[in-house]
């Protein structure tokens, strides 16, 4: 059995964060990082809002995603192997394979290959919080948060709304402890109703 789980959701929410604890409490798990796809800083087009467009979809190489998520649908064991993941001989037929990033769930090829899709939110303040603190490979220039950020998080979150994609919320103010356990045991339950 494969299974195919999205870690999706706001900036700083708390993804990669739970998606590590998982990686280290699930067997047979291999990950995909949507960041790893950023297309090179200078295919980055500013827009009318006059910031580089970091937060939209066309600023990541999704093709290139797909063509890694269908390597692994393919062969799952030559995959983990690839990717430093050890596979144990007498390894199980449940393969899982998670996927992390801000922008999961509105490139449409992919939309449809989740088993589940889990979506953190935090609220303006605490996400502004965490954003101040954090170091990309590229700095945020000042105002990205309010001016680019935070409105195409809305914008996406909404379309992704109004076209019905079944996400679970998670609330991303919860402990990191409390997190991981909610989805470990949601994840764990949806491997008995697979099987
Ligand atoms: N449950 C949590 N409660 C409080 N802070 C958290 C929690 N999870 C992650 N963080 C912190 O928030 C920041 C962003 O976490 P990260 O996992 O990198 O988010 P994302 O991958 O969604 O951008 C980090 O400083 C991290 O330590
Ligand atoms: O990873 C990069 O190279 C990078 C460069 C510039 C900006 N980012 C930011 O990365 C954010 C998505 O990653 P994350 O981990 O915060 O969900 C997104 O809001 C972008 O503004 C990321």
């Amino acid at each position: 059995m494969k299974l195919i789980i999205g870690i999706g959701g706001i900036t700083n929410g708390g993804k990669t964060t739970l998606t590590n604890r998982l990686l280290k409490s699930v067997p047979n798990c291999c990950v995909i990082h949507q960041d790893d796809f950023y297309k090179p800083q200078d295919q980055i087009r500013i827009g009318e809002d006059g910031f580089k467009q970091w937060d939209v979809l066309e600023s990541l190489d999704m093709e290139a995603m797909l063509s890694t998520v269908q390597a692994w649908i393919r062969s799952p064991h030559k995959f983990a192997r690839a990717h430093g993941v050890s596979v144990p001989p007498e390894a199980s037929d449940t393969q899982i394979l998670i996927l992390e990033g801000f922008l999961l769930y509105s490139y449409k090829p992919l939309v449809d290959l989740y088993s589940k899709r889990y979506f953190l939110t935090v609220p303006y303040e605490e996400c502004k919080r965490r954003r101040s603190t954090r170091k990309y490979t590229v700095p945020d220039p000042p105002g990205l948060f309010d001016g680019h950020v935070w409105p195409m998080y809305q914008k996406y979150k909404q379309e992704m709304e109004a076209k019905g994609v079944e996400v679970v919320y998670l609330d991303g103010t919860k402990s990191r402890e409390e997190l991981f356990y909610q989805v470990l045991e949601d994840i764990q339950n949806s491997l008995l109703n697979h099987s």
